[in-house]
């Protein structure tokens, strides 16, 4: 089956206003380059106004679960929607460990995603000691089987796959390390989606860059990146997308 790919920034704790400037360049990328699905996650406040411009894809970077409530500080996936958000990511490692979220919380904020109508991008990926114990894959597996939900949403849903060690480091696996990787989640999500796996989109994410996108877009099962600092200006993150067309 062939997968179109998806190129997501992930702006972290990062960008302005003024910063969404930077769109205009992205947007124009996104449009020379139609057989790649491209999007920015910025943080909530700029979410609205990124969305109103009209010309890109625009997500999240996390959604309570609850659709409303006593939850000071939080936002909701309906809220999201609202706001003109078209995917969330859930579960990101940086998440997993500041705000201690567990399987759970994920899985429960990847089916509020869905049920209002988005997108959810899960997060998974194992940290340095436990891939350095040999350990990588079965950590992933179990972050497969405790935050996917499989009760026939695939449609909604992409994987992203995001080595805790690669993440803003320079860092990144080999490309027969993200092969293998990427091969034992899809034989995961077969068991818990059966055919519906085929369709659901594995990204990498992990120190993605101009200069190593092309090699990690052609691995087998690589549906596409994940981007965190090289999704910030137009310089950097064009040509990933434009290594992710090409693959
Ligand atoms: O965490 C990431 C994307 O969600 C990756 O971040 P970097 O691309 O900055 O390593």
């Amino acid at each position: 089956m062939t997968r179109r790919k998806l190129v997501a920034g992930n702006w972290k704790m990062h960008g302005s206003l003024a910063q969404l400037a930077e769109l205009d360049a992205i947007a124009a990328a996104a449009r020379a380059n139609p057989q790649v699905d491209v999007a920015i996650c910025p943080p909530f406040t700029l979410i609205a106004a990124a969305a109103a411009r009209g010309d890109l894809t625009i997500g999240a970077q996390d959604s309570h679960q609850n659709e409303k409530g006593a939850h000071t500080g939080c936002v909701s996936a309906p809220m999201l929607r609202e706001a003109g958000a078209k995917l969330v990511i859930v579960g990101h490692s940086e998440r997993r460990t500041d705000q201690r979220e567990s399987d759970a919380e994920v899985y429960a904020k990847a089916r509020a995603v869905i049920a209002a109508g988005m997108i959810a991008i899960v997060c998974v990926g194992e940290t340095e000691g436990e891939r350095d114990a040999g350990r990588a894959a079965e950590v992933v597996e179990r972050q497969l089987q405790g935050s996917i939900p499989a009760d026939g949403t695939a449609t909604q849903l992409v994987v992203a796959y995001e080595p805790v060690w690669a993440i803003g480091t320079g860092r990144t696996p080999t490309v027969g390390d993200v092969a293998a990787m990427h091969a034992s989640i899809r034989t995961k999500l077969g068991d818990m989606l059966d055919a519906e796996a085929e369709g659901v989109r594995i990204l990498y994410g992990g120190s993605v860059k101009p200069s190593n996108a092309a090699e990690l877009m052609a691995v087998n099962n690589v549906d596409g990146a994940l981007v965190g600092g090289a999704s910030l200006t137009a310089a950097d993150f064009v040509p990933i997308i434009e290594a992710a067309a090409r693959a």
